[in-house]
């Protein structure tokens, strides 16, 4: 099914500064994180308003909780990737690709995503005065099994320890994947111009395992800028590079591993982070 028409959104008025920005879609209790992100944000007293991109499919009273919480809410319509037979590391990936409605919203100058499965624990408002005209995003691992379809997967290789597996440039006649970075969290300019070119861009592009998060490295590999994994940290950095972590300094928490729970052994590491559950 191809992508929906851009809706012409022009400023009316002089951009405000900027805004953090999640994905909302669906009935499920993904809009619980939302109101956990909204406190969170609360908490460490962002001077940024939480604008959360909703598709028509979340319910009222879950819009209404969110307004509650001082959210703004931005109704988008959905995005879907050319028709194809890819397996998404997770069926529901397919919807994900609607987060590229968020260059739309160019009545701010610059906005900071996070995923709805993400809690701040520290301000990080000055992420909105980096430099213009990059991409700011952390860098992925490529341990879990959700990456087993991959050649680094079955090579060993991850760009967070390059040296322990090396890439067998020679035997494989190829270089090492360029940095990828995790699409749950990333700082960037909305842009109409931006936004009608992912559009265009994506029409042409078969879909993949990781959906719109292949997409955006694709898309933006030459301006993309990696940046500490305190700003995103991927929980399962904390079994598969702990090395990489300075656990003192994290400040935004990406609840994304695909086994995390009570039992897993990063629990002790979160409980070092003083993770408190009213956040979540
Ligand atoms: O049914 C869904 C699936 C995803 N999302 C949004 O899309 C983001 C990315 O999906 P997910 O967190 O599952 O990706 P992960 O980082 O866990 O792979 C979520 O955090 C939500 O913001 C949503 O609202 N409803
Ligand atoms: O639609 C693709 C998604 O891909 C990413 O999630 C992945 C990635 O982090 C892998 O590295 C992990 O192994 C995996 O568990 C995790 O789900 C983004 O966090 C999410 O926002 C979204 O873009």
């Amino acid at each position: 099914m191809a992508p929906m028409a851009l809706k012409g959104v022009a400023a009316k008025q002089a951009p405000a500064k900027g805004a953090y920005v999640t994905f909302l879609a669906g009935s499920g209790d993904y809009w619980k994180g939302v109101v956990g992100l909204a406190k969170g944000l609360r908490a460490v007293k962002s001077a940024y308003p939480l604008v959360v991109a909703v598709l028509p499919d979340v319910p009222d009273d879950h819009r209404r909780n969110l307004l509650n919480q001082g959210c703004v809410i931005r109704e988008i319509e959905p995005i879907y990737p050319p028709e194809s037979q890819t397996q998404f590391a997770m069926a529901y990936y397919v919807i994900n690709y609607s987060k590229l409605r968020i260059w739309e919203f160019v009545e701010y100058e610059k906005m900071v995503y996070l995923d709805a499965d993400i809690q701040v624990f520290a301000n990080i408002d000055y992420l909105f005065d980096l430099e213009k005209g990059n991409f700011y995003a952390v860098m992925d691992c490529f341990c879990e099994k959700t990456w087993s379809h991959t050649p680094q997967y079955k090579i060993g290789y991850c760009q967070q320890c390059p040296d322990r597996v090396a890439w067998p440039e020679h035997d494989l006649g190829m270089p090492p994947p360029p940095l990828y970075f995790n699409a749950g969290m990333f700082v960037h300019e909305p842009s109409l111009t931006t936004a009608k070119a992912l559009l265009k861009k994506l029409v042409v592009t078969d879909p993949t395992p990781f959906a719109e998060q292949d997409f955006l490295n694709m898309f933006f590999r030459d301006v993309y800028k990696p940046i500490s994994n305190m700003h995103n940290l991927v929980l399962a950095m904390l079994w598969r590079h702990s090395e990489n972590v300075e656990l003192g300094k994290v400040k935004v928490v990406h609840y994304c591993a695909a086994v995390c729970g009570p039992c897993h052994p990063s629990i002790s590491s979160m409980q070092t982070l003083n993770i408190s559950p009213e956040f979540i």
